[in-house]
């Protein structure tokens, strides 16, 4: 994996499982998309990358370890896990916040003015290292820099299709792997990989190049460059 020193900030790979649809998840937040094989290869490019990172809404709804559990039980393996939270609304008993790996909790600056953000920051601090924004929603190129500098040189983007856009939209995505499922849900309030705002037209779009795609299991996975 390339080191992007140049910008300091880490390299960053797209992960996720989506329906023939583009869903990430049904409407009511159910994710379970891929097949064994390829959950295999989820934690096998968990344990090359130095970092993972999720947003708030999917700590939330899924409650996930993001370590290497399904291949090894090394802690060492582990990637440093990473919520961009703005409110510090992450469960003091989420299975994030437990010993297996650091965790790295990035806040807005909403806890200058909101007390009560502010308290549930102090009390994360107790448990994770606290990332301060100066922005009212993390600023996310302030937070890949702040990553690099805790030597996070690769980053793993788990989610969820809130944080995907923002990511992609700043410029900050280097790669994108996508398992597609043999499934379709529907929904017009299902996830899809990039939700966010979108862009207005067509020639505002990302353009990407696929380098890789072959079958695993019942499932094939995608592999892009954006450019
Ligand atoms: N199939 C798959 O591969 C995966 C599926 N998922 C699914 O995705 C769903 C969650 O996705 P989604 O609801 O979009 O939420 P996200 O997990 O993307 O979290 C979004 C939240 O992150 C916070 N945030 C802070 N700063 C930023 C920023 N700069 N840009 C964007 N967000 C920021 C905001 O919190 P606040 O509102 O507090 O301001 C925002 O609402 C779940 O159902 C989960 O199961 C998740 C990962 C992988
Ligand atoms: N690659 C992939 N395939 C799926 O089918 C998924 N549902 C996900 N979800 C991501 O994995 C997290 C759960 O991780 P743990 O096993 O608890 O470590 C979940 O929150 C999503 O980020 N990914």
């Amino acid at each position: 994996m390339k080191d992007k020193c140049e910008n300091m900030q880490p390299y960053v790979i797209l992960n996720a499982a989506m329906t023939l649809d583009g869903k990430i998840a049904t409407k009511t937040g159910s994710s379970e998309i891929s097949g064994l094989e390829d959950l295999k290869r989820v934690h096998e490019l968990r344990k090359e990358v130095d970092g993972i990172m999720v947003g708030i809404n999917t700590v939330l709804i899924d409650d996930p370890r993001l370590t290497v559990h399904k291949i090894t039980s090394e802690k060492s393996d582990n990637p440093i896990r990473v919520v961009v939270d703005n409110k510090a609304r992450t469960p003091i008993e989420s299975r994030i916040l437990n010993d297996d790996a650091l965790t790295i909790i990035a806040v807005s600056n909403k806890v200058e003015t909101d007390n009560i953000v502010f308290e549930r920051s102090k009390a994360l601090g107790e448990k994770a290292d606290v990332f301060y924004s100066k922005d009212s929603s993390v600023n996310l190129k302030e937070l890949m820099n702040y990553l690099y500098s805790k030597k996070i040189k690769t980053l793993m983007l788990e989610g969820g299709s809130t944080l995907n856009f923002s990511m992609l939209r700043e410029n900050l995505i280097d790669e994108i792997r996508v398992c597609v499922a043999p499934m379709v849900v529907g929904g017009k309030y299902a996830k899809t990989l990039f939700d966010g705002d979108g862009f207005d037209f067509m020639k505002e779009a990302i353009n990407l190049e696929l380098k890789n795609s072959y079958q695993l299991g019942k499932d094939l996975v995608l592999e892009y460059k954006v450019l």
